[in-house]
C-alpha cells in the first residue's frame, strides 16, 4: 500500500446506469472502494453482476453516471489513456482465463509481454520475474516454455493471474475466477487468490455467484437484484444477518459452509 493514498478512495461510483434497449442491466449502482479493500458483488444470474463490472473496467460504456479513480473521471479519459491505465494501474482476471491468456504464446511469455507493454526492456531481468511469478502461482519453472493450452484449467488460470499481478496493479477486477473449475480446484485456487490478495495488499473488485468465495476473499459485501443493489455491508454482516429478503433468500437456498 506504499503511496496509496488514504484520504480518498482508489474508485468512487456514481449513479450507475447501463441499459440494453428496454432491458436494464444495472442501475442507479453507487459505491467506494478504498486501498486494500476486497468488494464483492453477488447475485442470481442476470442481476446485472457482469454488466457492472465490464463498466466499471472500460469494456462497456454506461449510460448514466461517473467512475472516478482517486477522483479522475475514467468515462473522461482518452483511449491512450484509458488503455495506459488498463496496462498499468488496473488488471482483469476472466472467468475463462482463454480470455484473459494468449493461448499461442509460452507461459513465461504471458506474464513477461505484460512486462514489456510497461516498459521493461531487459530479457534476463523479464525471464527472472516471470519464473518468480510462476513460482508464486505454483507452476513449475520447468513448465515455463508450456503453452496454455498444455496446462489444466485452473493452471491456466493461475497463470492468468500471475499475468495480471506482474505488474503491480492497483486495482484488480475479477469475473468469477473459480468458475468453471472443479470443487477441489476452486479450492485451492481460492487459497492461493486468498494469500496473494493478503500478501500484496490488493484492491479487488470480484464478482461471484458463489458466496462461499466471498465469504473467504471479501472484506464488503454488494448484493445485486433485478440490476440495482439491494444491500451492502461488511461480508459476515451480510451474511449472517442479511436485512433484504432477497439476500436471505440468497444466503439460506445456497450458502451451506
Ligand atoms: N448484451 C446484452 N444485450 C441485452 N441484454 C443484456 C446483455 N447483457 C446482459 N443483458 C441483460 O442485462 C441484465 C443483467 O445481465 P448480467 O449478465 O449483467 O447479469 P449477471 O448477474 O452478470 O448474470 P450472469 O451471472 O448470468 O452473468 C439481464 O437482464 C440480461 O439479460
Amino acid at each position: 500500500m506504499d503511496g496509496a493514498n488514504l484520504t480518498m478512495p482508489l474508485l468512487s461510483v456514481q449513479g450507475l446506469t447501463k441499459r440494453y434497449g428496454p432491458r436494464i442491466g444495472c442501475a442507479e449502482v453507487a459505491f467506494e472502494l478504498w486501498p486494500g479493500e476486497v468488494l464483492g458483488i453477488v447475485g442470481e444470474s442476470g442481476s446485472g453482476k457482469s454488466t457492472l463490472l465490464s463498466c466499471l473496467a472500460g469494456m462497456q460504456r454506461p449510460d448514466e453516471g461517473a467512475i472516478l479513480w482517486e477522483g479522475r473521471d475514467v468515462l473522461g479519459f482518452s483511449e491512450a489513456e484509458r488503455r495506459r491505465l488498463l496496462r498499468g494501474d488496473w488488471a482483469y482476471v476472466h472467468q475463462n482465463p482463454r480470455d484473459g491468456l494468449r493461448m499461442g504464446v509460452s507461459a513465461g511469455g504471458n506474464v513477461g509481454e505484460r512486462l514489456m507493454a510497461v516498459g521493461q526492456r531487459h530479457y534476463g531481468a523479464i525471464r527472472d520475474t516471470a519464473t518468480d511469478w510462476l513460482g508464486r502461482v505454483e507452476i513449475a519453472a520447468e513448465r515455463i516454455d508450456d503453452r496454455p493450452s498444455a496446462f489444466s484449467g485452473g493452471m491456466q488460470q493461475r497463470l492468468q493471474i500471475a499475468r495480471n499481478l506482474v505488474t503491480g496493479p492497483r486495482l484488480v477486477f475479477m469475473d468469477e475466477p473459480t468458475g468453471g473449475l472443479d470443487v477441489s480446484v476452486q479450492a485451492r485456487l481460492l487459497d492461493l487468490l486468498r494469500g496473494l490478495v493478503r500478501d500484496l495488499g490488493l484492491s479487488v473488485v470480484i464478482v461471484t455467484h458463489d458466496l462461499a468465495v466471498v465469504r473467504l476473499l471479501a472484506d464488503r459485501l454488494m448484493v445485486m437484484k433485478s440490476g440495482r443493489v439491494v444491500e451492502t455491508g461488511l461480508t459476515d454482516q451480510v451474511l449472517d444477518d442479511p436485512q433484504h429478503a432477497y439476500t436471505q433468500l440468497l444466503v439460506s437456498s445456497v450458502l451451506q459452509v
